[in-house]
């Protein structure tokens, strides 16, 4: 999708109140042995970020980048090897207030998934059983979670996913039944039919062709408003989150690099790594061929020192071999982690 025929993302306003999702210093390396030798892969290593009431966050980077390990880390839905090491996630739920889910007890942690977290994964599909009707992936996941007797179970999904624009006849179905946009339309209405204060995507659109993908991105957004919910989506294509986000963070090597609201990292990306995913978007008339960015994203079980974009960065300087740059406001709610992009810098 050309981003010029994209829609202009809706604006935020500020944050209202307290954040949704309150990140801090979040790390979780996935801890393995070769021959004896232990590693650590730092998958996410230092995040601090916030999410708002009603928001979508956006969270883009390279494969590898480490965007499913921190979300997943956000989630709790971790296991090993990759291990939660240290920082925080704490969300601000309707109604119970904050939780900080690693301080949580196995038992409290079940009773929020679904009602007040949901959380699609990037092989959503596979979570509705494919020799079982849909209706028993509702029945198995929503019900127990929804304080109704079944025949006003089944009356609140059916209304859902009537203004999902699914008929409920997809409920008799069994998922090989249905187009691949048709099973993802599905599973968002799972995951959203419990109506929870925050939803987390991964990928839910990136086997989907582009004209599918345009319409469940819409239902997407229309589920959002509906629900008053805040939603964190990642995936690694610039063009939907430009379609959808309101507020877009960078990933590369384990780090956010760049956070602002998506028009303005889209107009003006200070981070260069962000003007190389910006700058290779196709756009509609230009056939001046796109560069390529030098060099491979680092190993995180032995990242570079100093900033870990330094061996790819055009712009690299002697304090960027030495020197972690902090991410800091370089303008209202924009971020950058970069030396040259700071104030006084040469970018
Ligand atoms: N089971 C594992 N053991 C060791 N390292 C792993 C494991 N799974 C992922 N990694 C490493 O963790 C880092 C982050 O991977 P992650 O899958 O989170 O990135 P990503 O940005 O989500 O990529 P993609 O878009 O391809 O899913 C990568 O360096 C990857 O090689």
């Amino acid at each position: 999708m050309p981003p010029q025929q994209l829609m202009e993302p809706m604006a935020t306003t500020a944050p209202a109140g307290r954040p949704a999702l309150t990140v801090s210093g979040l790390r979780a390396y996935y801890q393995v042995a070769h021959f004896g030798v232990r590693r650590e892969v730092r998958a996410v290593d230092g995040i601090d970020l916030n999410v708002a009431k009603d928001e979508i966050y956006g969270l883009a980077g390279e494969s590898s980048s480490g965007k499913s390990s921190l979300i997943k880390t956000i989630a709790r839905a971790i296991r090993p090897p990759l291990n939660h090491v240290g920082g925080s996630v704490v969300f601000d739920f309707k109604g119970i207030g904050e939780r900080s889910l690693y301080d949580l007890a196995p038992a409290e942690l079940v009773a929020i998934r679904w009602r007040n977290l949901s959380y699609v994964m990037q092989a959503s599909m596979s979570v509705l059983n494919p020799v079982r009707r849909v209706r028993h992936s509702f029945r198995d996941f929503a019900f127990p979670h929804m304080d109704l007797a079944e025949p006003a179970f089944w009356q609140t999904v059916e209304a859902h996913l009537e203004r999902l624009h699914l008929p409920a006849s997809v409920l008799g179905a069994y998922p090989h039944e249905l187009s691949g946009g048709m099973r993802q339309r599905v599973t968002i209405a799972l995951a959203t039919v419990c109506r929870p204060d925050f939803v987390i995507m991964d990928e839910p659109t990136t086997a989907l062709d582009v004209v599918v993908q345009k319409g469940v991105l819409g239902m997407i957004r229309e589920v959002q408003r509906e629900i008053g919910s805040s939603v964190l989506f990642v995936t690694h294509d610039m063009a939907v989150h430009a379609n959808l986000t309101d507020r877009l963070g960078i990933m590369y090597a384990g780090r956010i690099v760049e956070e602002g609201r998506t028009p303005d990292v889209f107009r003006a990306p200070r981070h260069p790594y962000t003007r190389h995913l910006i700058a290779s978007l196709p756009r509609i008339g230009d056939r001046a061929p796109k560069s390529g960015l030098e060099g491979k994203p680092p190993n995180l079980a032995a990242p570079p020192p100093g900033c870990r974009f330094h061996p790819r960065c055009p712009l690299v300087r002697e304090i960027c071999r030495r020197e972690s740059p902090p991410l800091d406001p370089i303008a209202p709610d924009h971020r950058v982690a970069c030396h040259a992009a700071q104030p006084g810098g040469w970018a």
